[in-house]
């Protein structure tokens, strides 16, 4: 369903919370509002499912004002996920996706079949976890319960106000990856806030920057990245966009398939004798052909036994879907030039290194 601010503004007493915006966000796309605190992203979310009424301007859903469509088609037709404290602590699971179908008096038996089959799409076990209450989750699996929720009466749109702040930087990733193949799977039109850049570039296909409740820039993800308008744009995105241009490659795109690995239980010497010591890593496998770790070559000849090689072992890799940005991030933290490429299957398909990044890196910078 397609969403259209029209001239919308937000004022209390002679503050202008959101100033004449106007932005038609495009149907099954995720959208992200970005900007410095205050400068109106959640009273601009509030507007579009009527917890704020806006003081002028209209809201138009499929050309329709906001005003001329049933407050209960509204509720069902926009899904609404917040940080954490959006959960019932009283209700179990269940309880709390079911709350929308519920209100919308769905019969129990549709019911159940929903709440199971959300909790299957979030990666949350439904029979383990549908009984249980939001304290005995993780943060993480409350916020999966939380976007689960805000998608019981399947709605034509999501509003997302910074579901994921509240979550760790490393549990953040793993629930942005989900996340990101839910909505290749669901396709809603959503408009998502946040205010970590970095979040918005991986998650976006669109990014609307506000500033003082005025929109100032709006267009692709890759096209705010590549061509931002201004100072104030180019500093929301940090001194390290070009950087940030590697979220729009993968690492399929600078893969070489030529490495050397090994099966870890072969006899050390043997490994020791055949080794090249042009491949900078030497990568081990198990007897099923499933990663086991890497290691730098010049340390491997260093080592003389098996049960050293094993615990000296790094476990990073990537995976050929992960972005070059995700893959110099591990290239830095594991402290080696090279990391092994992976499958979801864990067979390992190659190597990406520095250099490949790099020459990424110039390739898009000629663009
Ligand atoms: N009920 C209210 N009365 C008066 N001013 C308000 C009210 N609600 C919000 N504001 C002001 O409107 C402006 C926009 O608020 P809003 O919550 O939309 O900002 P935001 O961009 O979402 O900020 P943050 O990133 O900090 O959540 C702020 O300056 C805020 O102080």
């Amino acid at each position: 369903m397609a969403i259209k601010l029209v001239n919308l503004t937000k004022k209390y007493g002679d503050f202008t919370a959101v100033n004449n915006l106007n932005i038609e966000f495009e149907d099954n796309k995720l959208t992200v509002l970005i900007g410095p605190s205050g400068c109106g992203k959640t009273t601009t979310l509030k507007m579009i499912n009527r917890l704020i009424e806006r003081t002028s301007g209209d809201i138009l859903f499929n050309g329709k004002s906001i005003d001329d469509i049933n407050p209960i088609e509204l509720r069902r037709s926009i899904g609404y996920v917040i940080q954490e404290i959006g959960l019932f602590p009283h209700m179990t699971v269940f309880d709390n996706i079911a709350v929308v179908p519920r209100l919308l008096k769905w019969p129990e038996d549709k019911i159940k079949k929903r709440v199971y089959d959300l909790l299957d799409l979030v990666n949350l076990d439904p029979e383990s976890t549908a009984h249980k209450y939001p304290a005995q989750l993780s943060g993480g699996q409350r916020q999966r319960v939380g976007v689960a929720r805000g998608l019981a009466a399947d709605p034509d749109i999501l509003l997302m106000d910074e579901p994921f702040g509240a979550i760790d930087p490393i549990n953040r990733e793993t629930l942005q990856d989900a996340f990101i193949e839910i909505q290749e799977k669901i396709k809603k039109t959503i408009i998502f806030v946040t205010h970590d850049i970095r979040e918005a570039i991986k998650l976006g296909d669109k990014i609307a920057i506000f500033k003082d409740g005025e929109l100032v820039q709006y267009d692709d993800t890759q096209n705010i990245v590549q061509n931002p308008k201004d100072d104030f744009v180019k500093d929301i995105l940090g001194e390290d966009s070009q950087f940030k241009a590697l979220e729009f490659v993968k690492v399929s795109e600078g893969l070489y398939k030529d490495m050397q690995a090994f099966k870890i239980d072969e006899d050390l010497s043997n490994i020791k004798s055949t080794i090249q010591s042009n491949y900078p890593i030497t990568i081990f496998v198990d007897k099923n052909n499933n990663y086991k770790g890497f290691i730098e070559t010049k340390r491997l000849n260093r080592i003389d036994d098996s049960s050293k090689l094993r615990s000296s072992l790094k476990k990073d890799y990537v995976t050929a879907k992960s972005s070059l940005y995700e893959a110099l991030n591990k290239i830095l933290s594991s402290s080696s030039t090279n990391i092994p490429v992976v499958t979801d299957k864990q067979k390992v398909i190659g190597v990406i290194n520095l250099k490949a990044i790099f020459e990424q890196m110039s390739n898009k910078a000629e663009v």
